[in-house]
């Protein structure tokens, strides 16, 4: 059996903590899929190189209102897939070759789980030789996987996932997405933009509904001028039509497309990991971590998916970072204090929301303010001709106006609006500090953000 100092399980964000500090120590990296993990391959960055053509899509159909003439004439499609995936693949490839060149590094191409607290087993079932090895350290960034409801008639037809549907032959003609969450929008917003009809099928009466209700409101009007949106809508089974699917919905319509996208959520891969041979705390699904990323076994480390609630590649980026630093310090180990999480959905419009929503200062009886700035009322948004109510910036600020709460953009670029605001409420600063302690680029986009912040100490 051969001993590691150091096993990392997962190639996502797992894979950024070995570098150069780690020379001399003897490491195990194990990965049962694609080198890079979720982000790289399947998630935020290549469904970002979609949202991008997807984006310019959108705006030369809709330019009618500026005094324009353009129009959309259709998507190349297997150029934009080639194009994103000759990029990423080759970042795959070029990841897993560097990590097996280097000295003191063992690549295990295989599933792995826990026999006990220090030691792990591959798989005989993908490649892997069944063999065993212990470490002192053991990092768990084993991530997320896809979760599929419980759609009847789907096993027995053909469906897609995040997973498989960048990697299309052509763009379908028809689509339906079953979901109403970040991964269902972010496509519906894609293939619609290329020129896909699609239809939206969503439990729940908005779309987005972990989000901000005046979001959620805006966002599901903007959606449905945009695709068919079915709202409180179940599926109740899907059956094979010709070379496509046809799936009734609880109101008793039918409706047929090429491709059935499934997107509904994902779930930690704590449960495929042979914990329960470990004293690991797996808590609702997730391995329990203490503020240095610590897990209740001594020299076992956890991060990302696999071990919080956010799912998120930042947070996962940063937790990254801290065990890393933590396994080159063990006598300065450091605290994960950053403050609230912000996130966006890469939609049109584009989404991004940080802290407390309106409704939660409401139901945790907190005194608040609501400010919401739109950004038709800046000179930006007049050069965009934005209308009331489009797109805006809402700020949940406490009641005597010295702490921002919660900031909740929709609109163009509402991930970087809303950055001054994440720095603002992680490095505590007030809004009026924000506001009048800079000088705001006049006429840009980030004056919606100082008139709101002027709204809250005006
Ligand atoms: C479609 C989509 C779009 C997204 N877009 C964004 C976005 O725009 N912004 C954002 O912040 N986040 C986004 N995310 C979420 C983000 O991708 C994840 O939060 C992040 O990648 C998680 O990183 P991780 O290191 O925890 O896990 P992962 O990147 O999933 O890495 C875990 C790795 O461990 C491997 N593994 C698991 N179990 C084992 C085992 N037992 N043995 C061997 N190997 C194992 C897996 O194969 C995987 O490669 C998106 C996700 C999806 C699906
Ligand atoms: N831009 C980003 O940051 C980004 C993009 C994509 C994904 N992600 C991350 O990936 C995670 C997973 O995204 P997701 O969209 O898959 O999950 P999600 O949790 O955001 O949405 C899941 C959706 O599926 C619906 N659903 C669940 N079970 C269902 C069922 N049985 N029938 C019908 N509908 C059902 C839910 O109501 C919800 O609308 C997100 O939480 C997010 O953190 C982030």
């Amino acid at each position: 059996m051969t001993h590691y100092d150091l096993a990392v399980i997962g190639t996502g964000s797992g894979n950024s903590i070995v570098d150069e500090r780690f020379a001399g120590r003897r490491v195990a990296i194990f990965e049962e899929n694609r080198f890079g993990g979720t982000c790289l391959n399947v998630g935020c960055i290549p469904t970002k190189m979609f949202v991008y053509p997807a984006d310019v899509a959108r705006s030369a159909r809709e330019s009618d209102h500026l005094g324009l003439d353009t129009s959309y004439a259709g998507a190349r499609w297997p150029e934009i897939r080639d194009r994103v995936f000759g990029r990423v693949d080759a970042i795959e490839r070029g990841g897993r070759d560097y990590r097996k060149g280097l000295d003191g590094v063992d690549v295990f191409e295989s599933h792995v789980s826990f026999v006990d607290d220090h030691t792990l087993v591959t798989s005989t079932e993908d490649g892997g030789t069944g063999e065993q090895v212990t470490a002192d350290q053991v990092v768990i960034a084993a991530g997320s996987r896809v979760l599929v409801a419980d759609i009847p008639g789907l096993e027995d037809v053909p469906f897609h996932t995040s997973d498989t549907v960048m990697r299309l032959e052509e763009l379908p003609r028809r689509m339906v997405v079953v979901g109403g969450g970040y991964v269902a929008a972010e496509f519906a917003h894609v293939f619609s933009s290329l020129g896909t009809h699609v239809t939206q099928v969503q439990r729940g009466p908005r779309l987005l509904m972990a989000h901000d209700q005046d979001v959620s409101r805006a966002f599901t009007e903007a959606a449905t001028r945009q695709w068919d949106v079915r709202l409180d809508a179940t599926t109740t089974g899907v059956a094979r039509r010709g070379d496509g699917v046809v799936v009734t919905l609880s109101d008793g319509t039918e409706v047929a497309a090429d491709v059935l996208l499934v997107a509904t959520g994902r779930v930690p891969n704590a449960d495929r990991l042979g914990l329960e041979h470990t004293g690991i705390e797996v808590r609702d699904g997730i391995v329990v971590v203490d503020e240095h990323q610590r897990t209740t076994v001594e020299g076992v480390w956890a991060l990302g998916d696999v071990s919080n609630t956010h799912q998120l590649k930042h947070v996962a980026n940063h937790e990254a970072r801290i065990v890393q630093h933590n396994l080159l310090h063990p006598d300065d180990l450091r605290a994960n204090t950053l403050g609230p999480v912000p996130s966006a959905v890469f939609t049109h419009p584009q989404i991004a929301s940080v802290g407390l929503r309106e409704e939660d200062a409401v139901d945790q009886g907190l005194a608040h303010r609501v400010v919401r700035q739109d950004y038709g009322d800046v000179a930006y948004g007049w050069a965009m001709d934005s209308q009331p109510g489009e797109a805006f910036l809402k700020l949940v600020v406490s009641a005597d106006g010295q702490t921002i709460l919660g900031a909740h953009a929709l609109g163009a670029q509402a991930s970087i609006l809303l950055q001054p605001l994440v720095q603002a409420m992680s490095l505590g600063l007030s809004p009026e500090q924000v506001a009048r302690g800079q000088y705001w680029i006049h006429p840009s986009l980030a004056e919606v953000v100082e008139n709101a912040l002027l709204g809250v100490v005006s």
